[in-house]
């Protein structure tokens, strides 16, 4: 996942001479070409017109800034790992210490992303746009009609739910934050998060599964990842139901999976065989705005996303296109999401939109109506009190008592799909598996259409890739896809759905593979691109390749 938005928004916000929005930052990173220092420049110069010379707000420059002693989150060269303080709204409690994983190298000292962003505060420049005040997304109807996710709310029978968010809690003790490279600090998650793998692929009842998935988990040789857990096990098998009845209701996208699932899962149109889990303890752990990467998942995916324990909002944002950059902005949707239930993202979100849970000035506590099943009694019971639910001394009792907690488990069940497996995934010149990004700004149609063919660029000389690489890098603060014709291909998504419809409006079906060792390898990657050619890969099946299927173009 990328939280480069967010990153950038941050570099911007540190050299501003005043606070400004997170809406007026993006403009002007959109008309500075992604440039951070371009872009403080260019907000600075229009708070103060007469000024040519950018004053600082924070001395010392981006290095300066990034290297600041003076943070108080940013931990001391030898303290491998920060230890903070989770504020919440009733008590606040200190975390265990995380433990190092990757990257390798962390020698240099690590820092909590939060520490790194510091949100502006809201002011009021001169805009050419109105803002859109974000928009909290109350009811199921009032999500299909802006976005192109479903919320199932009550999705599983209340004891499993329970369960599962205990046996979850208890595990996620052992969870880590995530680290990769910014700059040069490693940052780390402001969440503890882990990786499951179902006992086969979900498609062959492929007995080797669990040894590939271990690959496919985070590209090298490391443990396999966990099976999934019974409860994890019987919440997906009913996941996977919600979903294929919601996508049979659903025009599908051209490059979706549809290769069927096997004997005995023809009735399914979805299915899980990994699980991405995140805890986030307290009101201010958090994830930034990014889109999910699809090198495993592929192109328009469906994504099911479990929420259990505290009510959290999940933040969604529109990737604005560059040519509609002049006439409409983007707006923040908000939908809180309670326990036990459900947002399915749906194809094309991954594409358009990104997602975050943001930190909260208050948050309720979760109180749960069952106590811990009788097997993690005793670990819960003599858990930190933050971590969930204490109970009566007795195992088999079922007079225990439940705790309110302040821990919100996620759980993003996923599809990998056989013609996204690892031996297929390109390698940078880092000799490292590239990621996969969509296209949201058209770039390569533009390449396509004003250059020469794709397959002439790629020896076209390090101007052209440098500019193909920074295309790539501000691609996620929605600059242009110039590739489909406005008002056109304008399709409505409402199938036999009675709920109002989201509108599909195409914009992209290319991607890019892209190094991605900067964020892994000392920040240090190789700007090896390369555009995905689903036919000449061989992927497939898909959606627009088998006869008669509901395709949404
Ligand atoms: O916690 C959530 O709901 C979102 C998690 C997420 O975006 C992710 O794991 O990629
Ligand atoms: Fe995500």
């Amino acid at each position: 996942m990328s939280e480069d938005t967010d990153v950038l928004i941050a570099l911007v916000s540190s050299q501003l001479n005043r606070q400004s929005d997170v809406d007026t930052i993006l403009d002007a990173l959109v008309q500075s070409n992604g440039d951070p220092q371009a872009a403080a420049s260019l907000l600075n110069e229009q708070a103060n017109p007469k000024s040519k010379k950018r004053k600082r707000a924070v001395g010392g420059g981006l290095h300066g800034w990034l290297d600041k002693d003076k943070s108080p989150k940013v931990a001391k060269k030898d303290d491998a790992l920060p230890s903070r303080s989770t504020v919440t709204d009733v008590s606040s409690s200190t975390k265990p210490p995380s433990k190092s994983s990757k990257p390798a190298s962390t020698a240099k000292p690590v820092v909590d992303l939060m520490s790194v962003l510091r949100q502006p505060e809201p002011t009021s420049p001169k805009k050419k746009k109105p803002q859109i005040s974000p928009l909290t997304l109350s009811s199921p109807a009032m999500i299909a009609e802006h976005i192109p996710c479903t919320l199932h709310t009550s999705v599983l029978p209340p004891k499993l739910a329970s369960d599962l968010f205990y046996t979850m809690l208890t595990k996620s003790k052992n969870w880590q934050r995530n680290k990769w490279w910014l700059f040069d600090k490693v940052v780390e998650s402001p969440h503890r998060t882990s990786f499951f793998a179902r006992k086969t692929d979900g498609v062959n009842n492929d007995e080797s599964w669990q040894e590939v998935a271990q690959y496919w988990y985070n590209g090298r040789p490391t443990a396999p990842p966990e099976t999934f857990p019974p409860e994890m096990e019987a919440a997906c098998s009913i996941i996977e139901r919600v979903v294929s009845d919601q996508l049979c209701t659903r025009k599908r996208f051209p490059l979706e999976w549809a290769g069927g699932f096997g004997v005995g899962n023809e009735d399914l149109v979805w299915r899980a065989n990994v699980a991405a889990s995140n805890c986030y303890e307290g009101r201010n752990e958090s994830v930034g705005w990014h889109s999910d990467q699809m090198q495993y998942l592929g192109p328009y995916c469906t994504i099911a996303s479990l929420s259990l324990g505290t009510r959290r909002n999940f933040s969604l944002r529109e990737v604005i296109p560059t040519q509609e950059a002049e006439t409409r902005r983007a707006q923040t949707f908000n939908i809180p999401l309670p326990h036990n239930s459900l947002v399915i993202m749906h194809g094309s979100c991954q594409e358009r939109f990104k997602h975050s849970i943001p930190p909260q000035t208050s948050m309720d506590l979760y109180r749960p109506a069952y106590p811990p099943p009788p097997s993690l009694q005793s670990s819960n019971s003599s858990s930190a009190s933050n971590t969930g639910a204490s109970t009566s001394t007795s195992p088999n009792s079922t007079s225990t008592t439940t705790e309110p907690s302040n821990c919100r488990i996620n759980i993003t069940f996923r599809f990998y799909r056989p013609d996204f497996k690892p031996d297929t995934i390109p390698k940078c010149k880092c000799g490292i598996p590239m990621i996969l990004r969509p296209d949201m700004k058209g770039t390569i149609k533009r390449f396509e259409e004003q250059e020469q063919p794709q397959s002439e660029q790629k020896g076209k000389g390090k101007d052209k890739v440098k500019e193909l690489a920074k295309d790539e890098e501000d691609k996620e603060l929605g600059k242009p896809v110039e590739d489909k014709v406005q008002g056109e291909e304008v399709e409505d998504r409402k199938g036999e759905r009675e709920t109002p419809a989201y509108t599909y409006v195409k914009r992209t079906d290319k991607y890019w593979w892209t190094c991605y060792a900067g964020a892994q390898n000392d920040g240090k990657g190789c700007t090896t691109w390369k555009v995905m050619d689903f036919d000449g890969e061989g992927r497939g099946p898909a959606v627009c390749q088998v006869e008669g299927a509901k395709c949404i173009e």
